[in-house]
């Protein structure tokens, strides 16, 4: 019985008044952890959403943005959740039937009706972009490019969301948006790190866009676009060369060895034994051509391939001017380009063919590359038919003209040397986000970039919990070791009993 007795003198944790320490002390660190987490716990996720048509020259593009309600400020928060093709040619196609061009829109938006939660239709904006394919219907034939934003204006507004019109972008527009897409999805922006430059290649015109720390915008202001993000001011240069997208690059080449008119066209660009018939009135229809129109063409002629890279690289040179420069350097055509300063993120057409021909590894020096591609360009026609069964034909005829493009202008057009060129990444997607100008359009005209950078608490959520979590036990513990230290001065609350 002593034993037992002694036992529950020297345990102190048997006594009543530890007991009721230690339970009311669990009890006030399990309330005050859940206080902190509730009262900190981010709201209930809820989403925004923000949807942009991207109406190219050779076809147009949905794609539908989301972002967590409560921090429409935040940098990397808005992403893409998905995109939709449209069926047909860019709305610039549809110049002699404009309602089509409307017409064409619907499926995506539909798509679109169904992935927006219903109650966010109404506040959900939607704008439409129009670039190079509209630039040039719009400098061919203004009204009928009016008429197609007017059809296209009316299909969109018979949409529950937020319609904020459809517009022709500029090219500076175009290749600036472009820049803050990707610098956006890379976290660059809110950080202040080197920015990444853009380079877009579409079907009708080519962007070029870089930060160059020696170049302050003021020898061509064309070509310089300023930005306040985050705190960080951004000189951009930025250049749209319309007509130098890859198709309007390829009719532009075309065109320039048929400048005689004969009835056979070699085609260096073209696989041996490609043979196909063409129309002149074709050949020579559009604002990047027409000038170039032989006096007296015939009707048709056979293009006919020859694959040879060397031979095809001389003829889309001679697509470019290098004759004039008004600055103290140029790119070609005589518009000013300031010193390259890398990285680039190189997307659209350039991703799609370098992908295609297996050239995206840019570590591979360039020499290799331009061997790759020779002998590329000089496998016949039917072998490559063979070898790639599944590819639209159209596309795959064209990627020798098209990988001798790219790089004929990155390097005579640009002047990326054979070690810059190992700064250049071919990019499709920036985590789950096309790289492209739309996101870049939709953050800027929601105003979802602040110029100044927002104040943020220094922890985050989960780490304030935790910091707050363990004081809390420390001190738990330095309050059980204080009164435990008080325990020779408690009074004795069981006499031993006198054994007579
Ligand atoms: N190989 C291949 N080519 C593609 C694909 N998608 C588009 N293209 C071609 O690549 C070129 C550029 O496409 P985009 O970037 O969509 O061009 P766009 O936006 O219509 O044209 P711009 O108005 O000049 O920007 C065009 O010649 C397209 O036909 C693809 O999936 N594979
Ligand atoms: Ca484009």
């Amino acid at each position: 019985m002593s034993a037992q007795r002694e036992m529950k003198e020297k345990n102190p944790w048997q006594t009543p008044v530890m007991i009721i320490i230690t339970v009311i002390g669990v009890i006030a660190i399990v309330a005050l952890v859940t206080v902190a987490v509730l009262q900190n716990r981010p709201l209930l996720q809820k989403y925004k959403y923000g949807i942009v048509l991207d109406a190219g020259s050779s076809h147009t593009a949905l794609y539908i943005y989301e972002w967590p309600a409560e921090k429409d400020n935040n940098t990397g928060r808005v992403e893409q959740t998905h995109s939709c093709k449209v069926k047909g040619p860019g709305i610039s196609s549809y110049a002699s039937a404009p309602l089509e061009a409307g017409e064409s829109l619907r499926a995506c938006m539909q798509e679109a009706e169904k992935l927006v939660p219903g109650k966010r239709h109404h506040e959900t904006p939607l704008y439409l972009g129009a670039t190079a394919g509209m630039r040039l219907l719009n400098i061919e034939n203004s009204s009928a490019s009016d008429k197609v934003f007017q059809a296209v204006g009316d299909a969109l507004q018979k949409f529950p969301f937020s319609y904020q019109g459809a517009r022709i972008l500029s090219g500076q527009e175009e290749g600036a948006f472009g820049w803050v897409t990707v610098n956006y999805l890379d976290d660059r922006l809110k950080q202040g790190l080197e920015t990444t430059g853009a380079l877009d290649l579409g079907g009708a015109s080519t962007q070029i866009s870089f930060v160059s720390n020696n170049y302050d915008g003021s020898e061509s202001p064309r070509n310089s676009v300023t930005f306040r993000l985050y705190g960080n001011d951004y000189n951009l240069y930025t250049h749209s060369f319309l007509c130098y997208g890859k198709d309007q690059a390829l009719k532009m080449t075309l065109a320039q060895m048929a400048k005689e008119g004969p009835a056979t066209v070699f085609d260096p660009c073209f696989h041996p034994g490609y043979t196909a018939t063409k129309n002149y009135s074709i050949l020579y229809d559009g604002p990047c051509v027409s000038d170039r129109k032989p006096q007296a063409a015939l009707a048709t002629f056979t293009h006919t391939g020859k694959g040879n890279f060397l031979q095809c690289q001389e003829a889309v040179k001679s697509v470019f001017n290098f004759t004039y420069c008004k600055y103290s350097r140029c790119s070609f055509n005589g518009v000013f380009q300031p010193l390259l300063q890398g990285p680039f993120g190189a997307f659209s057409a350039y991703y799609f063919v370098m992908n295609f021909l297996n050239l995206t590894d840019t570590s591979i020096p360039l020499e290799t590359v331009k061997d790759s591609l020779k002998r590329y360009c000089a496998t016949p026609w039917n072998q490559i038919m063979l070898l790639h069964p599944d590819v639209k034909l159209k596309y795959l005829a064209e990627y020798c003209f098209s990988g001798t493009y790219i790089l004929t202008l990155l390097t005579e057009g640009y002047n990326f040397t054979s070690k810059s060129y190992s700064d250049i990444k071919f990019i499709k997607k920036i985590k789950s986000s096309d790289a492209g100008w739309t996101l870049g359009y939709m953050l800027n005209l929601t105003n979802m970039i602040p110029a100044e950078n927002p104040d943020s608490p220094p922890l985050p959520h989960v780490g304030y919990v935790s910091i707050l979590s363990v004081i809390a036990v420390l001190l738990f513990i330095l309050f059980i070791l204080f009164i435990l230290s008080l325990r020779p001065l408690w009074p004795r609350c069981s006499k031993q009993p006198q054994i007579v």
